[in-house]
């Protein structure tokens, strides 16, 4: 049963809860429709032409603009304590750094000390983000070491603190041997989460980062150097043959060169379950930044994957982005300022590795992906916010323009041009990787949960207004793909009535309580969250004040139970 609302008459509410986009054209990953967006409560509560709307509304004219689901960036490191230093924007500054350029939520990494709690860990970085977050979060966790104690606490993350994401290196100091990657996998397969990689030969790169040494390289072109392409195609490669063994869905984080890709794309062709992320850094620049004649420069550019010196590449990743060999895109922002970056003068390898995008990916991907004609608006929205809220379990509240959604919308000018540069940036470092980059699109305003944080291009967003987004277990997009239907975007033309708009949402309400119950051993069913209390952080679409109806309760569907093997017929055996 549904908790009893007590709502509030709609003349007593305050206007600032209402927001009509007029005349825009909205966009969703399947089609491009001319509506009207109506927002009450941080909600879409409706879509189409003549609404029927209170007085005192705002409104907001977007004629001849694009209205988008806010992007959701998969892969952020705030305030991340890292090689020695810690990266400089935290979760005010970045994540008021993402909406600026026109993203709404955030999932950063909780990445645990060796050996440290990934449960403390985790608290400690809620504590980080809780109070400072302006737009939505989640969390990824890594894995650093492995044990039972690793082992158990992954469960409880999973069943008690909405996390759905467990990432490995393959790379670093704290990376995961082979056997124990597949216990990893193993365990992610058993919890219904989802497996990440780091891919890149850790142990050969240290021996090259030697022998380049010995041979006097120490510049900040030793880093790309020491971890050519084959290096990272080749933990692609050793990633998917693991995750086959105990069939686990995999996921690539920042996928960097072609043939990385194409390895990716031959396993996924014989039957591995694997998903690919790539970054705004490797689609809008490249490795001939290492070659650059100031040090500051080149050391700027580093990041791990490095950016490839094949110049083609960029164009080739966002063309591999439109045929859906690769499903999306982060920025993997990771900022060092200039001092920090000194820390490997003299020693490549020394040279913290990040760099920043959390603001820019937007307009750099709309810049080089649908103006330069690789890709539509729809598969725009995609790879920049429905997938990610796809593979992690928050759509459709989040990532698609629906009745019910969250109302964490862009207003896209695509006829307005800006500069990507360093002395207008909202990030804390004074360089930008995309330095003078002239880029069509912009995010003319820019609503988080209901509330105008862009408006008319000016920044006013406000510490505190996101909060942390749990994301459930059992993906249905991973794990019962044939479910998705029931949840896509409704098309939706005309003014609902009541009784649509009351089948939407009971519709909608399925998302956060479905939960499948695989056909796994007994020892490795979880939990189902959805049998629970409503998980923290998870909305309740009917706790609103919404009241062009008073009467719009509906009675929460019981949870789906899908008998198949979850993600077609297993190989493995598990
Ligand atoms: N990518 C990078 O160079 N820095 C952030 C840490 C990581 O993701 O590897
Ligand atoms: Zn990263």
């Amino acid at each position: 049963m549904s908790t009893p609302v007590k709502k509030v008459p709609i003349h007593l509410q305050s206007a600032q809860n209402r927001l009509l986009i007029k005349n825009g054209k909205t966009v969703n990953e399947n089609e491009i429709v001319e509506q009207d967006v109506y927002v009450e409560d941080g909600i879409i509560k409706q879509l189409g032409r003549n609404l029927l709307i209170p007085g005192g509304t705002r409104v907001i004219d977007a004629r001849g603009k694009y209205v988008i689901p806010g992007g959701i960036d998969p892969h952020t490191h705030m305030q991340f304590e890292f090689m020695g230093t810690t990266s400089v924007d935290d979760f005010y500054q970045g994540t008021k750094a993402a909406v600026a350029g026109g993203t709404t939520m955030i999932i950063d990494f909780v990445v645990p000390k060796q050996g440290e709690s990934i449960l403390d860990s985790y608290y400690a970085w809620r504590q980080k983000a809780d109070d400072k977050v302006c737009c939505d979060y989640g969390l990824h966790v890594a894995l650093t070491s492995w044990n039972d104690k690793v082992k158990g606490e992954m469960k409880t993350l999973c069943e008690k603190h909405g996390v759905n994401s467990f990432k490995m290196f393959m790379a670093y100091d704290f990376y995961l041997k082979d056997d124990e990657l597949y216990g990893a996998f193993q365990r992610c397969r058993e919890l219904g989460a989802l497996a990440q990689v780091h891919a890149e030969n850790g142990l050969i790169i240290k021996k090259n980062v030697e022998k380049l040494k010995a041979f006097g390289v120490t510049g900040p072109e030793g880093h790309e150097m020491s971890r050519p392409e084959c290096i990272e195609a080749e933990a692609v490669n050793r990633a998917c043959v693991i995750s086959k063994q105990v069939d686990c869905p995999l996921y690539v984080v920042h996928v960097m060169s072609k043939s990385a890709t194409e390895t990716l794309k031959e396993n996924r062709d014989n039957g591995t379950w694997v998903y690919g992320e790539t970054l705004a850094a490797a689609l809008g620049t490249d490795g001939s930044n290492y070659k650059h004649s100031c040090w500051h420069h080149s050391a700027g550019h580093i990041l791990s994957p490095p950016l490839r010196p094949d110049t083609t590449t960029p164009k080739c990743l966002m063309e591999y982005l439109a045929q859906d060999v690769l499903q999306l895109t982060g920025s993997d922002h990771c900022t060092f300022t200039r001092e920090q970056k000194e820390m490997g003068k003299g020693d490549f390898s020394k040279i913290p590795n990040g760099v920043n995008g959390v603001e820019d990916r937007m307009s750099v991907i709309w810049e080089k992906g649908v103006h330069s004609g690789i890709i539509d608006p729809c598969r725009y929205v995609a790879i920049t916010s429905t997938n990610a809220a796809k593979l992690f379990n928050v759509y459709p509240r989040k990532g698609c323009i629906a009745v019910g959604s969250d109302a964490d919308i862009v207003v896209w000018n695509p006829s307005k041009t800006r500069v990507i540069s360093s002395k207008t940036h909202n990030i804390a470092i004074d360089f930008n990787i995309f330095e003078g980059m002239e880029c069509h699109g912009v995010p003319e305003y820019v609503i988080v949960n209901g509330r105008v944080c862009v408006d008319e291009e000016q920044l006013r967003a406000v510490q505190g207004h996101g909060k942390f987004v749990e994301t459930p277990c059992w993906a249905p997009f991973i794990y019962a793909p044939e479910k998705m239907d029931e949840l896509t975007a409704p098309k939706n033309n005309g003014a609902l009535n009541e009784i649509e708009l009351t089948n939407k949402l009971a519709k909608i309400e399925l998302e956060p309580k479905l939960c499948i119950t695989p056909t796994l051993p007994d020892s490795a069913i979880s939990t189902p969250s959805c049998r629970g209390p409503r998980p923290e952080g998870q909305r309740n679409i009917q706790d609103s004040t919404f009241s062009i109806s008073e009467e719009l309760d509906v009675e929460r569907k019981s949870c789906i139970k899908v008998k198949n093997p979850p993600g077609g017929k297993s190989s493995g055996f598990w």
